[in-house]
């Protein structure tokens, strides 16, 4: 376990107390850079906001550009930001967490919202830990890594159960949990202090159904990107859905019918790819690696499937798009790039701008009380990890040159320039190892690194990959030229100071464009594939194949989406979404018959490869949308009882969502990377004859603000 303690010591000054109450009158504003700095707190350095973007003088506002407030920090935003009031307005700030009390110099001002940057930490939260990475302050990947991890935990389920709560008007059961200073704490209500939801529609300016505007798109941008990515899979397995999803997904915009934007996400990209980020999974458009493949590949490569196309039509039923409302207007997925920095964390997100409570606004007051009914959705606390550090199993790293020099690692925060970095402290030490070998294997054979601004140069990433089960390893590099130079001197390097390494490959990609991968992957050395095991099941994955990066965590998802399928030997089962089928897989172990359907060519491909190599006869893929491959498998007269989902970060389309009510199966199991769109579908299902009972909250990306979960709805009515 890495040093995750050091418990609220950091920048205690206790010299102030917590001032009254975190409503209107909160925040003090003083004199300019009157503010005590240096006592030891943190000072929220490197995590500010990057105010590039000319700004606007709005006029009216409690605060100003540059005004020194006192803020107590009552709730922390998706994007774990801390969010304060300042006479009523909302201010968040990178690095404050709940219950603090800081000193803050305003960065910008918007009309409903704005950023400020710690200076200095008056009280600290007991939630506090000293963030053990040393680049934490500037590397992207990780959001937070200061808070306890046992806070992590709670704030997750907390999410999970304010979103069931605004957005889903669902009930859950009250739950009695400790929250990290010690306190009971109701976790379902929303005013604990690691609820957010009581702020959002402050934050947006939107009245309760109003859909989202310019600028909610503006604000949910941030959230784009990365999120998802890891979950998404690469550019291969999102370029499909991108297209019809890009903004909607980025941007955390909840409503159906958005429109699709197809060009802004190509900045998405920048970010860091070793580290967590979502660029995988992260989500503050921050992260590169697979979110931006994901994002731009769906713009720019119409390559796999009819929704790459770029004309993405998500259109519901307009029933359902005015149940909720916030048709989004697309745009939002390009905000992740750096001149937009600035703007985009603000999800005070959209994602819930129509739905929010408007006594949310009052500033942490409850919702409407629906904590105490013990008919309730059940949430129970998050599944963590017992060393939530060095769980990721994939390293997707930029390169660049510093004096000549190659370098690699992560691009500090608001540009694309790259800081080299040695370790990542959520990588396995695998990836660690594998990063620095082939940084140095290039530094002996003068190889040059990609300048995204010229165009030249020859490296541009370095991906690796560990199976945590087998040890298996891959390298991955990424040129700007078809040709490799010096092909020969690499693979016997690489073999020779990468032990167990099983698969050197190649990927081409000359495009002037952030996306990672390109079309072309040649093996290099060795083999194709390494492979990997989640429980019993064996995976092949390839250069390109998407895999859950928390192969831990992965088992505890998927191995709760079994339970929740309860399944007996005899269940024809539905897995939507399905990716290289890994969730069918696991299931049809227990079913009768799994049918899979996944967007992406090459994803179900792998999938049929992955059921041939288990000797696992009984579970059969197609590929096309599920939206459209589903209601023809009902015409087909295929009768599942049991629908498990699994759909990227703007949840289910309406048309399946619809399908699955007219099928009529006896349990939905639905996997989330996203509680908006979860309780946002959740509410459809209740209304189309489902009851939630229970929504298991499972930390796959500690350190981060991804939160994952899985809920399981029963059929009310019979058929
Ligand atoms: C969150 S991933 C789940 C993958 C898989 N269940 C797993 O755990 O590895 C979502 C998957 O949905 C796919 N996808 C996106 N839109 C789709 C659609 N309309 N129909 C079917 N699959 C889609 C993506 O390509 C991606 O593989």
């Amino acid at each position: 376990m890495k040093n995750n303690s050091g418990r609220g010591n950091a920048g205690k000054s206790g010299g102030q107390g917590r001032g009254g109450g975190s409503g209107r009158n909160s925040g003090s504003r003083t004199a300019q850079g009157s503010s005590r700095r240096g006592d030891g707190g943190r000072q929220g350095s490197g995590r500010g906001r990057t105010a590039s973007r000319p700004q606007e003088e709005i006029t009216g506002l409690p605060v100003a550009k540059n005004d020194e407030v006192q803020l107590d920090i009552i709730g922390m935003n998706h994007s774990g930001e801390g969010v304060g009031r300042a006479d009523g307005y909302t201010l968040f700030v990178a690095g404050a967490l709940p219950g603090e009390r800081i000193s803050a110099k305003v960065l910008m001002t918007k009309k409903q919202y704005g950023y400020a940057k710690m200076n200095t930490l008056l009280q600290a939260s007991p939630a506090r830990v000293e963030a053990p990475c040393e680049i934490f302050d500037r590397c992207g990947g990780c959001q937070i890594q200061h808070m306890d991890y046992g806070a992590q935990l709670e704030w997750k389920r907390q999410q999970v159960a304010d979103s069931l709560q605004r957005i889903g008007k669902l009930n859950v059961q009250t739950f009695e949990a400790e929250s990290a200073n010690g306190a009971s704490t109701n976790a379902a209500s929303t005013n604990g202090a690691f609820g957010e939801a009581a702020l959002m529609k402050d934050a947006t300016g939107l009245e309760e159904g109003t859909r989202v505007s310019t600028e909610t798109a503006e604000a949910g941008a941030h959230a784009a990107g990365p999120s998802e990515a890891e979950k998404q899979g690469n550019a291969a397995y999102e370029a499909a859905s991108a297209a019809s999803s890009a903004a909607n997904e980025g941007s955390e915009a909840i409503g159906y019918a958005p429109e699709a934007s197809s060009e802004q996400p190509l900045q998405a990209l920048e970010e860091t790819g070793f580290g967590g980020g979502e660029g995988d999974e992260n989500s503050d458009g921050r992260i590169a690696g697979e979110a931006a493949e994901k994002v731009a590949g769906g713009a720019t490569a119409p390559t796999f499937g009819s929704a790459a196309d770029g004309t993405g039509t998500d259109a519901a039923p307009n029933s359902l798009a005015k149940a909720f409302g916030a048709g989004t207007s697309a745009a939002a997925d390009g905000m992740s790039a750096p001149e937009l920095d600035a703007d985009t964390s603000a999800a005070a997100d959209s994602v819930s701008a129509s739905e929010l409570s408007i006594d949310a606004a009052a500033g942490g007051v409850s919702a409407p009380a629906l904590g105490a009914d013990a008919g309730g959705i059940l949430v129970p606390p998050t599944l963590g990890m017992s060393d939530p550090w060095r769980y990721r199993n994939k390293a997707q790293v930029p390169m660049g040159e510093e004096n000549g020099r190659l370098i690699g690692g992560f691009y500090a925060r608001g540009s694309h320039r790259i800081v080299d970095m040695e370790t990542c402290i959520i990588q396995h030490e695998a990836n660690d190892e594998m990063v620095e070998a082939v940084k140095e294997i290039g530094r002996e054979l003068g190889i040059t690194a990609y300048d995204e601004e010229t165009g030249r140069g020859l490296l541009r990433h370095v991906v690796v990959k560990v199976a945590f089960a087998t040890g298996e390893k891959m390298v991955v590099l990424v040129t700007n030229s078809d040709r490799l130079p010096k092909a020969e001197q690499w693979i016997a390097a690489i073999t020779e100071r990468v032990p167990g390494v099983k698969s050197i490959c190649h990927n081409v990609n000359t495009r002037q464009t952030n996306v990672i991968f390109g079309d072309i992957t040649r093996v290099l050395w060795g083999e194709e594939v390494i492979h990997d095991y989640i429980g019993d099941i064996k995976f092949a994955i390839s250069a390109r194949s998407f895999y859950q990066v928390n192969p831990a965590q992965t088992e505890v998802l998927y191995g709760k989406t079994l339970e929740y399928a309860g399944l007996t030997g005899n269940e024809t089962v539905i897995d939507a979404y399905c990716g290289i089928g890994t969730i069918s897989l696991f299931l049809a172990q227990k079913a009768k018959r799994v049918y899979g359907v996944e967007i992406v060519k090459e994803a179900i491909e792998d999938a049929r490869k992955n059921a041939e190599i288990n000797g696992i006869t009984n579970a059969e893929f197609e590929v096309g949308a599920s939206e459209d491959v589903i209601p023809r498998w009902k015409e087909q007269g295929i009768t599942p009882d049991v629908i498990v989902v699994d759909p990227p970060r703007k949840g289910c389309d309406a048309r399946l969502l619809e399908t699955i009510i007219e099928m009529q199966p006896e349990r939905v199991v639905y996997v989330s990377c996203n509680p908006a769109t979860l309780a946002r579908d959740l509410r459809v299902l209740e209304d189309g004859g489902f009851k939630t009972t229970k929504v298991q909250p499972v930390d796959m990306f500690p350190q981060t603000v991804h939160v994952e979960a899985v809920a399981l709805l029963t059929r009310q009515n019979s058929k």
